[in-house]
């Protein structure tokens, strides 16, 4: 049906995960609307590693929440204007995995989707969203690290410096658009 290259609306593949496209609100770090649809894109490729994550965490009564996906390079430009940090942010001139719709933020949540405590909110732009910041509740570090592990093992890999941000290990086939 669907090419792994094909950029789709993860919505019309699968109705288990959430999706909360933070920067299709204004709330969000730079509290500034971004994007015009709240709508998750992401590669067919990536999309069925995302998909095989959910589907194990959902057998842990826990299911994923997405807070961005695709992300247009026009955007990018605008927020690296702002923060220019690579620790936070990709510079456009390089481009981000988002822009490839192949990176992924995403946090947990129960299955009828209620919050599970994480040791930051979104877009948390300090140390405390460091995957090895560990000076917050044991709680919030097992469930950031169930997270990583059912996104590792369907084929993501982490950055050090922000715990929701995930990209599909295969990213470099798919160009920036
Ligand atoms: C802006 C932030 N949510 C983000 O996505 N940062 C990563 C590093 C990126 O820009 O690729
Ligand atoms: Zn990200």
């Amino acid at each position: 049906m669907f090419d792994d290259f094909d950029l789709v609306d993860v919505s019309e593949i699968t109705n288990e995960i959430l999706f909360d496209i933070r920067y299709a609100t204004d709330r969000n770090y730079f509290k500034k609307r971004f994007y015009e649809n709240n709508i998750c894109i992401l590669r067919y490729g990536t999309t069925k590693k995302l998909i095989k994550a959910n589907e194990l965490l959902m057998n842990l009564g826990y299911r994923l929440k997405v807070w961005d996906a695709y992300r247009p390079l026009s955007v990018q430009k605008l927020m690296w204007d702002q923060i220019k940090d690579e620790n936070f942010i990709a510079p456009p001139w390089r481009g981000s995995i988002h822009n490839r719709g192949a990176a992924v933020d995403v946090t947990l949540v129960k299955l009828n989707g209620e919050e599970v405590e994480m040791p930051t909110d979104f877009d948390d732009f300090t140390y405390k969203a460091s995957i090895y910041y560990n000076d917050c509740s044991a709680n919030a570090v097992k469930n950031r690290e169930l997270l990583a592990k059912a996104m590792v093992q369907s084929g993501f890999k982490r950055i050090e410096s922000e715990w929701w941000h995930f990209y599909d290990d295969e990213y470099k086939k798919y160009p920036i658009v």
